[in-house]
């Protein structure tokens, strides 16, 4: 069981390449199978890279397993994190106004001219340049969220030039803005409930307190950058590695772009007829696994399978390994965006979890993709100048 106190952490949180998962999970699984005891970081730990123990544990939320996340990430988070409340009724009350302001943006009229915008916009800001390193530029956005995520993998000294310290202080900057902007709102009641989503769900809830407001807002804006910007890195990544599935996804945006009329922006009907677009995200995230497990703990003595997992054990189910898994996916490690032509692959990928915490922003995260795609093929060709690997660095994939 590893080292005192940490365990075997050391091994578990090993950087790996995203599309492998790492030797440790190798190695205990060729030794133990794919359900194992481990010890982390001061707890007993079930690690599972079985699809259907997996499967099991993410509808039992809340009945037999609940949201687990270390102290880092609860701390820099907050105690009214979707992610981090297990209380049951609370969780579904601060979902279900999440979900709300997430749909509500969706269905407003402009929202997709907002997203074309921002593509737009992002292109043009690369103007003039002649090379641009993709990861970097997804992930420039605020230097503030920057040193929020750094938190994540740090580990918990409240000193003041710790990550962990500077994260915690980022947060506090970050609430407080968005604490301003809801008092502004308040406070510009001639435009209340005039169409914008968070005057109409956000300003007109009384069931929850500002803090809880914040810290939705909070939510959403972490839970969507960290992802959607590791998302569109990976998809650079993966398409730099296969010409085919590049040129195939240029024939679709070239196709859709000459029905249009220059400078047009993409609608629904343009979105629907991205299917290979979507074959390629999935594979993206099938092979990128940006959220590589998520944590849990059992509630009560869990039966399931042959294994037992006591009341009060850390349960980690990884979803990358069932991603990865040679019995339910031919050469695994190869993207192969055409797999996702087999109904049976989606059954065995789950990158966004599931059961009561199944990631709201799933088809928000998506379109953004599938439009930042079109504008990028249309506009610049990509060249692999240095033969990296997509890492996994496991604590920021817990994000979420
Ligand atoms: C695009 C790539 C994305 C991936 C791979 C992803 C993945 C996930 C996963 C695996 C979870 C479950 C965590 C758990 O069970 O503990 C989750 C939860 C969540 N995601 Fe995402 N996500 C993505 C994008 C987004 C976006 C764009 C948003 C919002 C705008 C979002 C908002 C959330 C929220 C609020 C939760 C917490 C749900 C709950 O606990 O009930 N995600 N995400």
């Amino acid at each position: 069981m590893g080292f005192p106190f940490v365990g075997e952490a050391f091994g578990f949180f090993t950087p790996h390449k995203s599309f492998s998962i790492g030797n440790f999970l190798q190695q205990r699984c060729s030794r133990y199978g794919k359900v194992f005891k481990s010890y982390i970081f001061g707890s007993p730990t079930i690690i599972s890279c079985d699809l259907e123990l997996n499967k099991f544990i993410l509808q039992k939320e809340g009945k037999l397993f609940q949201s687990s996340y270390p102290k880092p990430i609860r701390d820099i988070l907050g105690n009214h994190s979707l992610m981090i409340v297990t209380d049951v009724e609370r969780h579904k009350k601060l979902r279900r106004i999440e979900v709300g302001l997430i749909n509500k943006f969706s269905s407003t009229s402009n929202f997709l001219c907002e997203i074309d915008k921002l593509c737009v916009s992002l292109m043009e800001s690369w103007r003039g340049n002649q090379l641009i390193l993709f990861s970097k530029q997804a992930k420039q956005l605020l230097q503030d969220f920057l040193t929020f995520m750094e938190g994540f993998v740090s580990i918990p000294i409240n000193l003041p030039w710790t990550p962990y310290a500077k994260a915690v202080k980022a947060r506090r900057r970050i609430s407080s803005t968005l604490k301003q902007i809801l008092n502004e709102r308040k406070n510009r009641k001639d435009v209340q409930g005039k169409g914008d989503p968070f005057d109409e769900i956000l300003m007109k809830e009384d069931l929850i307190s500002d803090v809880e407001k914040v810290s939705i807002l909070l939510d959403l804006l972490l839970a969507g950058y960290e992802t959607t910007s590791g998302l569109l890195s990976l998809l650079v990544y993966f398409l730099a590695q296969s010409p085919q599935a590049l040129q195939t996804l240029k024939d679709e945006h070239l196709a859709i772009r000459r029905n249009k009329k220059e400078g047009e922006p993409l609608n629904w009907e343009d979105y629907k007829q991205m299917e290979f677009t979507t074959m390629v995200i999935n594979e993206t995230l099938r092979c990128g696994n940006l959220v590589k497990f998520v944590h849990r703990e059992a509630i009560k003595d869990v039966k399931f399978k042959g294994y037992h997992i006591p009341a009060g054990w850390k349960v980690l189910p990884i979803l990358s390994a069932v991603h990865l898994e040679p019995s339910l996916h031919e050469n695994p490690s190869e993207f192969n965006p055409w797999r996702w032509t087999d109904p049976a692959t989606s059954k065995n990928v789950v990158p966004f979890g599931g059961g009561s915490r199944l990631c709201p922003g799933s088809e928000l995260g998506k379109l953004e993709a599938s439009f930042f795609l079109h504008y990028l093929l249309l506009n610049y060709r990509s060249r692999k100048i240095v033969s990296a690997a997509a890492i996994h660095r496991q604590e920021v994939s817990a994000s979420a």
